[in-house]
Order: structure tokens, then C-alpha cells, then sequence
């Protein structure tokens, strides 16, 4: 059986086919917006709720039962719901016995639980072959559409033939699976969605030590020094011109770093003679964190931009100034004279 679901359209079925029926724990967001998106692909739902009766906002066609009922109708289950609610399926184990469930859950920290959610999972049903899968894409992708960049699902599992029957889902709904092997890569498949944050964290904080860094330079070179030495007050040139000549530095220190790594990684495979090796983890981080590198650096370029436009602007109000309070001068001198 061969269907492809690229758009939100539904295909028209061979009637001599039998749909499908795959069942969705839970009424919430991902579990609707997944429900509809296998509808549309000709899939037939039934979803699973702890009130069948009130829940609201379902996709039409698909049929809302209680949690033991719906398990009965598919030998496919999705378990949309967050893990801390999950202990409730170990009353269900009879039912679930035998059958694939697939945990689409993600988690708001790295290492927020000792083993992955998917084996936890597999640790509260263990009759069940269970499937890590669909973490990655978001309910609001799958509604609008939105996918195109990210079309990949990572798809692990022990069972083979359970991992198939998930990607062959995957596949149907106009996805592209990626086996990851057993379920002990859910722990790393469980990262990917909260990755990417960690990789800003670095060229944040090496753009913050650089600048406190410089600013501390310019500021004893231009300010404390003339003025241990010659007395001269340059304070004001804190506002403006120390930062404008910090952003700068800062651009040029971080576009090097940016392409730093690929010559350090090009070295290295030279020395080592192949480049089917991993690279060391800081190389490998540092590698990863390059795009973020680069936009930092072309943040501080555009307030250099600004900064330098800001000053002859600056120079002007001040000598507009000046020429006030001369002319005012000289008005008060005349009117005290002449009077
Ligand atoms: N939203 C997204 O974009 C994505 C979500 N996910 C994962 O999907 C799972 C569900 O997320 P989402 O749909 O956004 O969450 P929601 O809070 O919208 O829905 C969770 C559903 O879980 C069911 N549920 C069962 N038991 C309980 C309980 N004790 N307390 C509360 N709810 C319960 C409820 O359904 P009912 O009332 O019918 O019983 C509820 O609607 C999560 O594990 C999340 O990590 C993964 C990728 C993306
Ligand atoms: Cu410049």
C-alpha cells in the first residue's frame, strides 16, 4: 500500500482498500494537529481522552473514545500527551500489551530526567513495543504547513518491524523518516528540539568577555592615563567613542573565529591523513556554533554602523550649541553696553 500525502489534500483512496486506523492519546495541541494531518492523508483517527464527551476543536471524521476503549481499535498508538502524565497508562498495560506505541514527547531541559522519556515509556508498559518519533516537528508546522525545512523525523525503536509500520506513517504524511536506531537514541533524539539555545550560549558569553575586556583596555588607555599624566579630563569619550572602537574589535575577533575552526578541522584531517574521523568536542561544538558566531559579529558591525553615524551628528548639535551660547553672549554684552 503506496500513499503519499505531500499536500494537505486528501488523496482519494482505493476503495477496496482498507484505511488504516491509528489511534492519538490525548485531545491537546500536537495530538489534534497530528490527528487532522493523518486524516487528510487518508488515515482513519480515533483519539483517546479522559472525557470523550467534551472535548471540543477535534478535526472532523475522527472519533473521540476513553483512553482503554480507543486502544482497542489500533494496533498503532501516539501517546500525545506530556510525559508527567503518563503513569496512568500502567492501568492500561492488558490493552496496550502487544501493541507499538510511539512517544512523540520532548522534555524543557536537557538531562531533565535519568533516562529518556521513550524508555520510560517502554519501562511503565512493557508488553508494548514502543517507538520514539515525531519530537522534532511542531503541531504548528504540521497545521501550516511550514515544513519544508524541516521535514525530517527521527525515528528509533527495538522492535524493527514496529519501527517500519512508524516510518511507513512518517513516509504517508509527506515525511521523511531517519532511522536512528535503537531506542537508546532517544536520549539524543530527545535533545535535538532544545539544542538550540546552547549554541548561542557560547558566542554570547565570548562576546560579553571580549567587550568587558576591551572596554577595561580603552578605558585605562584613554581616559586613566591622560589623566594620571596629564590631567586631562576624557570621561565624556565613555559614551561614544570607546564603544564605537570596541564593536569593531569585537566583529573582526568573532568573524575570525568563525572561520578559525575549518582551518583548525583541515589541519587536523591533513595530520591525521582521512576525514572519517570526529573531530575533538570543542572543535566539534566550536564548528556547530559558527552561524551563531557570525551573527553576533554582524550585530556588533551594524552598531559600529550606528555608532558612526551617531557621532558627526554629535558634533554638530555640539557645535550648533556653541555657536548659541556665543551669540547669547555677545547679545547680553550689547544690551549691557548700549543700555
Ligand atoms: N505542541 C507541540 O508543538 C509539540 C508537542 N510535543 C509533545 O506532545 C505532547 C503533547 O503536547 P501538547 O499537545 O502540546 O500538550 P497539551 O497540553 O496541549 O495536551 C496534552 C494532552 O494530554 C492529555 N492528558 C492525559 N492525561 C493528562 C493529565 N493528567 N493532565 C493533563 N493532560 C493529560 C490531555 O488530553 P485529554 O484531555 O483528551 O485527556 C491533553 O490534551 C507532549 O509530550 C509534547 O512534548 C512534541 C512536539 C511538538
Ligand atoms: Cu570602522
Amino acid at each position: 500500500m503506496e500513499k503519499t500525502c505531500i499536500d494537505a489534500l486528501p488523496l482519494t483512496m482505493n476503495s477496496s482498500e482498507k484505511q488504516e486506523t491509528v489511534c492519538i492519546f490525548g485531545t491537546g495541541d500536537f495530538g489534534r494537529s497530528l490527528g487532522l494531518k493523518m486524516l487528510q492523508c487518508g488515515y482513519s483517527v480515533v483519539f483517546g481522552s479522559r472525557n470523550p464527551q467534551k472535548t471540543t476543536l477535534l478535526p472532523s471524521g475522527a472519533e473521540v473514545l476513553s483512553y482503554s476503549e480507543a486502544a482497542k481499535k489500533s494496533g498503532i498508538i501516539i501517546i500525545a500527551i506530556h510525559r508527567e502524565h503518563y503513569d496512568f497508562l500502567t492501568e492500561l498495560t492488558e490493552v496496550l500489551n502487544g501493541k507499538i506505541l510511539v512517544d512523540i514527547s520532548n522534555n524543557l531541559k536537557i538531562n531533565q530526567y535519568p533516562e529518556s522519556n521513550a524508555e520510560y515509556l517502554a519501562h511503565l508498559v512493557p508488553g508494548a513495543h514502543v517507538v520514539k518519533a515525531f519530537n522534532t516537528i511542531s503541531a504548528w508546522a504540521l497545521q501550516s504547513g511550514a515544513l519544508d525545512a524541516s521535514r525530517q523525523v527521527f525515528v528509533c525503536g527495538n522492535d524493527s518491524k514496529a519501527k517500519q509500520r512508524v516510518m511507513d506513517i512518517v513516509r504517508n504524511l509527506g515525511l521523511t523518516p531517519m532511522d536512528q536506531g535503537s531506542l537508546m537514541a532517544a536520549k539524543e533524539i530527545e535533545k535535538y528540539p532544545l539544542q538550540l539555545f546552547p549554541m548561542w550560549r557560547f558566542p554570547f558569553y565570548l562576546s560579553a568577555v571580549l567587550c568587558v575586556f576591551l572596554f577595561f583596555y580603552c578605558v585605562i588607555r584613554d581616559v586613566i592615563y591622560p589623566y594620571v599624566y596629564e590631567k586631562k579630563d576624557n570621561t565624556f569619550r565613555m559614551a561614544i567613542s570607546i564603544p564605537n572602537r570596541i564593536f569593531p574589535i569585537t566583529a573582526l575577533t568573532l568573524l575570525a573565529l568563525v572561520y578559525l575552526p575549518g582551518v583548525i578541522a583541515a589541519i587536523l584531517q591533513l595530520y591525521r591523513g582521512t576525514k572519517y574521523r570526529r573531530f575533538p568536542d570543542w572543535l566539534d561544538h566550536w564548528m556547530l556554533c559558527r552561524k551563531q558566531l557570525g551573527l553576533v559579529a554582524l550585530g556588533f558591525a551594524f552598531l559600529h554602523v550606528l555608532y558612526t553615524l551617531v557621532i558627526p551628528i554629535r558634533y554638530y548639535v555640539r557645535w550648533r550649541l556653541g555657536n548659541l551660547t556665543v551669540t547669547q553672549v555677545n547679545l547680553f554684552l550689547y544690551i549691557f553696553f548700549c543700555s
